[in-house]
């Protein structure tokens, strides 16, 4: 089966710019991406391709290629549906705030009213893609659910979990590692999955084409995600004891990180993960761990989770102690409130908890972020609920540069690793700063022995 018309439900960090890839590569599918969320669509619509909603390297140019020739947005979601032969469901799949599971299950209510929405208006058969990430065996249910409330059409569930990173999505969904197919293992089920490689194939070399039964398939990306999310919490705990030991633990993930079964990447310290997955993921593992009885297996993975709460609070505490116990009414600049550079996404960032922390300590935070608008930042900080938004807006300064959040301040915390902090007169930011001057670097990005020879007092990550 050759697929002319895809759809897409979900016009976020996944559908975006996983579909404007997919309409640069193939110019014969035109792909339509929906929302329901209409400010979202119009923003996507924009003629200015530098305004469109997600700020990721090298978007805007794909988008601008595509868009209007085989790349549509919209908020029709009923008519994209009937017009396409694959649709791909790629909304949020957040922690449930509720109920049972809450705080630890994914919740599948955006996924189910997908389904539900793609029963009632498909009238021929269709292919639907599972993009999000869901609990192993979620295909089962979407089965259910489309098969006992449609129109008696034919539908096949695919899995093809996205492995994309934010800030270097492009490149990821252009050249990726590999892209995961699971499908089911009936002739109508394989001929799904070619339908499907067929369309990666017009850019990605088969053998980086794997394909699997669904559960496989929808495990390994849960699994994938605290494969790495384990890493940086393992190179984490051994900052605290490098803090201890004199150990320096860049000079540690260097030294193991050339031990070929081991690599080099991912073990950077930092003052904790941050981003919309990791987290969430884990959690939704250690829940679907425990619903089948399987406490050891649950424990292991929460661990992962424990250690990066413990990490970002061991830096506010470190900020607080070295300060002489006391930042009240402190000015401390924060460079950075996105979860990692490149990226205009704040979710579970760092920054985020760190804030929370000083401005309990009645803290006054001055940011600066390349990418991050104020609006977003204080709606980070109610969305805790420790206090209410005047209280979180006279707390927190926001500053359109660097110099300008630092000047007065007792300290500069680095949250964020964007490029340019390392490009900064840091002479001049220690000359406005009151003395003594401590930067607390919570990415190891800064050079220590520089910062030390102007005056500052240079705290970073495991050493
Ligand atoms: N953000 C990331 O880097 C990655 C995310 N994922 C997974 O992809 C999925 C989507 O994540 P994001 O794109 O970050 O989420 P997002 O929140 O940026 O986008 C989801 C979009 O779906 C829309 N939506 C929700 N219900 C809808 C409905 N019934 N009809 C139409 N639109 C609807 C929302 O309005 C929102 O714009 C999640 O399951 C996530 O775990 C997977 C890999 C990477
Ligand atoms: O499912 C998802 O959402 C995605 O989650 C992560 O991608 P993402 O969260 O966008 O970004 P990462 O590069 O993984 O960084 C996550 C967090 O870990 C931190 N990190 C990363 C690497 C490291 O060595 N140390 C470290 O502290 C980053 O600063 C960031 O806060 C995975 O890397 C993607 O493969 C996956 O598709």
């Amino acid at each position: 089966m050759k697929i002319t018309k895809i759809c897409c439900i979900g016009a976020g960090y996944v559908g975006g710019p996983t579909m404007a890839v997919i309409a640069q590569k193939c110019p014969d599918i035109q792909v339509t991406v929906v929302d329901l969320n209409e400010q979202r669509i119009a923003d996507w619509n924009d003629p200015n391709p530098e305004n469109i909603p997600i700020y990721e390297p090298g978007l805007s140019e794909i988008v601008s290629e595509a868009r209007g020739r085989n790349l549509f947005f919209s908020t029709d979601v009923d008519k994209a549906i009937d017009e396409a032969q694959m649709i791909f469901i790629s909304v949020n799949t957040p922690t449930k705030t509720y109920g049972k599971g809450k705080g630890m299950a994914a919740d599948l209510k955006y996924i189910e009213l997908c389904a539900r929405q793609i029963a009632r208006v498909a009238k021929q058969n269709k292919i639907v893609v599972e993009k999000s990430t869901l609990p192993v065996r979620t295909a089962e249910a979407i089965k259910s659910i489309l098969e006992n409330t449609g129109n008696g059409v034919q539908f096949q569930i695919l899995s093809n979990p996205e492995f994309l990173a934010e800030g270097t999505a492009v490149t990821d969904l252009l050249n990726p590692d590999r892209i995961l197919i699971g499908g089911d293992t009936t002739s109508e089920g394989q001929k799904a999955i070619q339908a499907l490689v067929d369309v990666y194939a017009n850019w990605v070399s088969k053998d980086r084409i794997l394909t699997t039964n669904v559960w496989s398939s929808e495990l390994s990306k849960l699994t994938a995600n605290a494969f790495l999310a384990q890493r940086i919490s393992s190179i984490n705990a051994m900052s605290e004891l490098c803090e201890k030991t004199e150990a320096n633990v860049s000079e540690v993930a260097r030294a193991i990180g050339m031990d070929s079964r081991i690599g080099a990447k991912f073990l950077k310290a930092s003052v904790g993960f941050g981003g919309s997955c990791f987290q969430k993921d884990i959690l939704n593992l250690v829940y679907i761990a425990k619903s089948y009885g399987l406490n050891e297996v649950a424990d292991y993975w929460e661990q992962v989770i424990i250690m990066n709460d413990h990490q970002k609070r061991r830096f506010s505490n470190k900020i607080v102690q070295t300060l002489y116990n006391t930042v009240a009414d402190k000015k401390i600049a924060f460079l950075g409130w996105a979860f990692k550079k490149d990226t205009n996404d704040t979710r579970e960032s760092a920054a985020i908890y760190v804030a929370d922390d000083l401005i309990n300590e009645q803290a006054k935070i001055s940011v600066y972020d390349p990418k991050v608008t104020r609006n977003k930042m204080i709606s980070d900080l109610d969305y805790l609920e420790t206090r209410n938004n005047q209280e979180n807006s006279s707390y927190l300064e926001t500053l359109d540069n660097a110099y300008d959040a630092c000047k007065d301040a007792h300290a500069v915390a680095v949250l964020t690793e964007w490029d340019e902090f390392t490009t900064y007169d840091w002479k001049r930011i220690y000359d406005s700063m009151h003395k003594p001057a401590f930067v607390f670097d919570g990415r190891n990005i800064l050079d220590a022995k520089k910062l030390e020879a102007i005056g500052f007092i240079y705290q970073g990550i495991g050493s």
